[in-house]
């Protein structure tokens, strides 16, 4: 469907996924629940039709909980489709926050093209007074048809923030500011009705999707007494690929690290990220279960991504990379 405003103006694909966004409190448990389609949302902002003329597409209506792997495929062929028109500027798209940084970090790895794909959300619902939903679609719809935006890849701005898909994360449960980029810093900001730029994201890696269906990888904590068990699990479910939330620069303890070398024997490709929110994992200290003896036994350092962004790098390479060597290069950029 599309909503018609000033002729002129750039025309962007607006895709609503759901997420607080699109929620609504319902009287009769109190709770906030999907309630808004994509179309419902654009009416209720006036103001977005001086900015961009919009093609709706109500793709889904799901907290974001219930994104994954299918969705994410299924959102990569729309858009991707969308981004090949020539009268397409760009793409917005509406998601719960709790996995944007997954779906954002998904596309950003596999679309083609540099026109600007914006991710928003937010953080309060539209039965409250002082709901971000309005003021984030403005925002993204700004970015969206922002010349500079071009080339800076997938990008989620909420609170007037501009984010990389790389780098950010959601920080706060509840606050609104709560998407950031880490040591990285913002992209950039919308100050008004003026986007600002102050850097591009220079980190930015392409991995095509080859299949429709991509292979299972699990996430496993590690933790103070944690034991193998979890990590036994996913094997025995069938995982190709596990990501190890592993404490600080890189490190699990000596039961753990036994079930990996185990792992890894058995051809699951084991990738070591952290829990600690910034910085590098690296092959550092050598007792069992550090970082250099995790090395010795055939693991993948995931950089500085967290295990969430890990897996999903993770899920796309192995699709056709088994070697060691040529996965710890494509985690090392
Ligand atoms: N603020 C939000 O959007 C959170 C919500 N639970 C979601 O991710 O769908």
């Amino acid at each position: 469907m599309a909503l018609s405003s000033t002729d002129d103006l750039p025309l962007c694909l607006f895709i609503a996924t759901g997420g607080t966004i699109a929620m609504q409190v319902d009287p009769s448990t109190s709770a906030p629940i999907p309630a808004l389609s994509g179309s419902d949302l654009i009416k209720a902002v006036p103001a977005i039709a001086t900015i961009a003329r919009l093609e709706i597409n109500n793709l889904s209506n799901v907290p974001s909980v219930e994104m994954g792997p299918q969705r994410w495929v299924q959102l990569h062929q729309v858009i991707e489709a969308a981004l090949a028109r020539q009268d397409i500027a760009g793409v917005l798209v509406s998601h719960g926050t709790d996995t944007l940084e997954e779906t954002a970090w998904f596309l950003d790895l596999t679309l083609t093209s540099s026109k600007p794909v914006v991710l928003i959300g937010a953080q309060r619902n539209a039965s409250e007074s002082d709901f971000d939903g309005p003021r984030n679609l403005l925002s993204g719809a700004r970015v969206c048809v922002e010349p500079e935006s071009s080339g800076k890849g997938v990008m989620a701005v909420l609170n007037d923030q501009i984010n990389a898909a790389r780098e950010v994360s959601k920080t706060h449960t509840s606050d609104v500011e709560s998407f950031n980029s880490g040591d990285a810093g913002f992209l950039g900001r919308v100050d008004g009705d003026t986007v600002i730029f102050y850097r591009s994201s220079c980190r930015r890696q392409y991995l095509s999707l080859g299949r429709d269906s991509l292979p299972r990888v699990d996430i496993v904590a590690m933790y103070a007494g944690a034991d193998a068990t979890s990590l036994n699990a996913a094997v025995q479910a069938g995982a190709r690929g596990i990501v190890i939330q592993a404490l600080g620069a890189g490190n699990v303890n000596a039961e753990v690290y036994a079930a990996i070398s185990q792992a890894i024997e058995a051809d699951v490709t084991v990738v070591i990220a952290t829990r600690v929110p910034r910085g590098r994992v690296r092959p550092l200290y050598g007792f069992a279960g550090g970082g250099s003896t995790l090395k010795e036994a055939g693991v993948i350092f995931a950089n500085d991504l967290s295990s969430q962004k890990a897996r999903i790098l993770l899920m796309l390479a192995i699709q056709s990379i088994r070697s060691a060597t040529e996965l710890q290069d494509i985690f090392d950029q």
